[in-house]
């Protein structure tokens, strides 16, 4: 290519740029007007970015990805809704943690995410209005449910208004390079469970395995000391500047974690929602079998279900479910008024849209 060529294209690009910039202001100038409507009300609007992100993804000519452009999206759709008001986030802290990827991932950089010390911390500063959303945790695809997530759904005020996936990908990491001298291995205790066999095959038997409170805890105790290793991801290796000996050492290839969005509002309808419902059983035979089926009667498909033991009677369970499709649509409401004929207890949690990142 000769100079000439690159200059052309050059050029191109900085008109462009600069078209850009001049539409991305306008976009913004709708939103802060859009904001002066709401006049204090609820800014934060769900069903509408869902749309704005499935419409750009459908409407994509490339040779950008869809999903590529939908990212970009996101991050442009953050900084707008920040003109209006800029949102506090809670999530499962220290800084570097899966769930401060995923609160960056659903609400874009502009957001102010806040480390909280316990998932029930980040619930009570929203319950409180302190901030204004919470990401938790709620499901691993090797793991399986997040235990004290579900149990504070039971009991919440907050309503589900999202949801998150994210892959997770797992690194061996450590202040020096090499495996030799590895004394322990820090880590969340899903983190080991999830490479529990990578472990078995690569580090010597009696380097001792210790779960703590975060992967970010683990890779700061690694960071201070040479004997000790961490499991964690990419933002915790950067934070603290350790090496990676080895990547993506899941067990499970397809390993992610499935996150909620709780805040204070409804979410409208956008054709493809999700609703999360909380219902109890007898435990009696057949219980289960006749509570559930309203939901197979009027087609709707269930996407979860997770049994815990109630905290109100031994040997009594709650079910957490998942449907597809919002409270408000005809045969999703049909089930859940037959599920509310056949148990005293149900809560609905939320409906909200289908991830879309
Ligand atoms: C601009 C709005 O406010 C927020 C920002 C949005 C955007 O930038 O497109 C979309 C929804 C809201 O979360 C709106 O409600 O339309």
């Amino acid at each position: 290519m000769s100079e000439q060529q690159l200059k052309q294209h050059r050029d191109a690009i900085d008109r462009i740029d600069i078209e850009i910039l001049h539409l991305l202001n306008q976009r913004a100038q709708h939103a802060r007007e859009i904001g002066e409507i709401k006049g204090g009300g609820i800014i934060y609007r769900p069903e509408r970015e869902a749309q704005v992100l499935r419409r750009i993804k459908e409407q994509n000519p490339g040779p950008l990805p869809g999903e590529s452009v939908a990212r970009l999206f996101r991050e442009i759709m953050s900084e707008c809704l920040a003109l209006e008001k800029p949102l506090s986030i809670a999530y499962l802290g220290p800084e570097g943690t899966f769930s401060q990827l995923a609160t960056l991932k659903h609400f874009g950089h502009a957001a102010r995410t806040v480390a909280c010390s316990s998932i029930d911390e980040a619930f009570r500063l929203v319950e409180a209005r302190a901030l204004d959303y919470v990401v938790a945790p709620v499901e691993n695809s090797t793991e399986g449910a997040v235990g004290r997530t579900l149990d504070l759904m039971v009991s919440t005020p907050l309503k589900v208004c999202g949801e998150v996936v994210l892959r997770i990908h797992h690194h061996l990491l450590r202040n020096s390079a090499g495996i030799d001298g590895i004394r322990r291995v820090y880590a969340h205790a899903q983190a080991l469970a999830q490479c529990h066999e990578w472990l078995n095959k690569n580090l010597p038997a009696d380097v001792e395995r210790v779960s703590v409170a975060s992967n970010a805890e683990a890779a700061r105790l690694a960071a201070e000391d040479g004997s000790c290793a961490a499991i964690a991801g990419q933002a915790a290796a950067e934070r603290f500047n350790l090496l990676k000996l080895a990547e993506n050492i899941e067990d499970e290839p397809n390993n992610t974690t499935r996150f909620l969005v709780l805040g204070h509002q409804d979410v409208g309808q956008t054709g493809q929602d999700k609703t999360s419902l909380i219902v109890s059983a007898p435990n009696r035979p057949g219980a289960v079998h006749y509570l559930l089926a309203p939901i197979a009667d009027n087609g709707v498909s269930m996407t979860k279900f997770e049994s815990r033991p109630s905290r109100a009677g031994l040997w009594d369970y709650v079910f957490f479910i998942d449907v597809e499709g919002h409270h408000d649509d005809p045969n999703v409401a049909k089930a859940l008024q037959g599920l509310m004929e056949r148990t005293s207890f149900v809560k609905v949690l939320g409906a909200y849209p289908q991830a879309v990142l």
